[in-house]
C-alpha cells in the first residue's frame, strides 16, 4: 500500500442543535486503503462523509483532501471523488441515459465518453435493455446499480460508498465486492460505510469504528481481534459499543407488541 496521503482529518468537530456529533476526530487515510467506516446508528458516519464532500461547512477542525484544505479548494477536488449516498435519490422521470449524462457532465466528462462507458457498464450489470428506460420503472436493485455507475463513471480516486449493496442480489453483491478489491489494488481509496458486519470484515483492510463522537477502534480486523478478544466483527462491534442486551430488548419489543404489562 502507498504512503500517499489522500485524506487527513484534524480535530474535526460538529454539533447539531447543541448535540456533539463529532468530537475532535483525527484520521489519516492512504491511497489504496479500503476503510470500513462503521458505528451505531447516528454515530456520525454520514456526517463525516458530507463534511469531506463539502456538503456541510459548519464544522470545526481541518479536512485536507489530496493534500489541500477543502476550505480553500473550491469545487475542483470533487471531480476526483465518487459518492453513493445511503438514501440516493434519482430523478425518476429521467432515463438511465439522461441521468448518467447529467451526472457525468457535472464531472466534466464528454457526452460521447459517457455514452460509451454507460453502454458497457449497463451490459455488465445485466441492464443492457435499460439505457432508454425511465428510472421510475426500475426495481430497487436496478436503481442501486445506477447509483453505483453514477458514482464511478468519472473514474474517481476517492470513493465513498454508504451501504452500496442495499437492494442488490447475491450475484451483484459478489461483483461489487470484487470490483472494490480491484479498484483498491489499482490505487483507488474507498470509504465503505455499512452495517453488514461480515462484508465489512472481509472487504476492508482497515476498520474504523465511530461511537459517541470518537474513533474507538482503528486497525485491521486482525488487530481489532487481538485487542478485543472477540471472534467476529459483529461481536467486536457489540463489545466496543457496550451492547449486550439484544435478547432482553427483543423480548421487550415482543411483549410491547402483545400489550403485555411492562416490568421495566
Ligand atoms: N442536518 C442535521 N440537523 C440536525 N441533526 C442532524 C443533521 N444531520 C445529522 N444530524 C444528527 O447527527 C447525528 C449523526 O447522524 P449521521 O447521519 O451522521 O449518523 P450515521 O452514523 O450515518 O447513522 P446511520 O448509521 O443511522 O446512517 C444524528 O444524531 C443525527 O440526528
Amino acid at each position: 500500500m502507498s504512503q500517499e496521503k489522500v485524506l487527513q482529518i484534524t480535530d474535526l468537530s460538529i454539533s447539531f442543535t447543541g448535540k456533539v456529533v463529532l468530537d475532535k476526530i483525527n484520521l489519516e487515510v492512504y491511497r489504496g486503503q479500503i476503510i470500513g467506516y462503521i458505528g451505531p446508528n447516528g454515530a456520525g458516519k454520514s456526517t463525516t462523509v458530507k463534511i469531506i464532500l463539502g456538503l456541510l461547512d459548519r464544522y470545526r477542525g481541518k479536512v485536507e483532501v489530496f493534500g489541500e484544505d477543502i476550505r480553500n479548494k473550491g469545487n475542483a477536488y470533487k471531480k476526483r471523488i465518487g459518492y453513493v449516498p445511503e438514501n440516493g435519490e434519482i430523478y425518476d422521470d429521467l432515463t438511465a441515459f439522461e441521468y448518467i449524462s447529467f451526472t457525468g457532465q457535472m464531472y466534466g466528462m464528454e457526452p460521447e465518453d459517457i455514452k460509451n462507458k454507460l453502454i458497457r457498464l449497463l451490459e455488465k450489470f445485466d441492464m443492457a435493455e435499460s439505457l432508454h428506460k425511465r428510472v421510475s420503472t426500475f426495481s430497487k436493485g436496478m436503481k442501486q446499480k445506477l447509483l453505483i455507475i453514477s458514482s464511478l463513471i468519472h473514474d474517481p480516486d476517492l470513493i465513498f460508498f454508504d451501504e452500496p449493496l442495499s437492494g442488490l442480489d447475491a450475484n451483484s453483491v459478489m461483483i461489487i465486492k470484487e470490483m472494490m478489491t480491484i479498484l483498491a489494488a489499482e490505487g483507488k481509496t474507498i470509504f465503505y460505510s455499512s452495517h453488514i458486519m461480515d462484508v465489512v470484515e472481509k472487504i476492508s483492510n482497515r476498520i474504523i469504528l465511530l461511537a459517541d463522537g470518537n474513533v474507538v477502534a482503528d486497525g485491521t480486523f486482525d488487530q481489532l481481534k487481538e485487542k478485543n478478544k472477540e471472534g467476529t466483527l459483529e461481536q467486536i462491534f457489540n463489545q466496543l459499543t457496550g451492547f449486550d442486551q439484544h435478547e432482553q430488548i427483543a423480548a421487550d419489543i415482543v411483549a410491547a407488541l402483545h400489550g403485555d404489562e411492562s416490568n421495566e
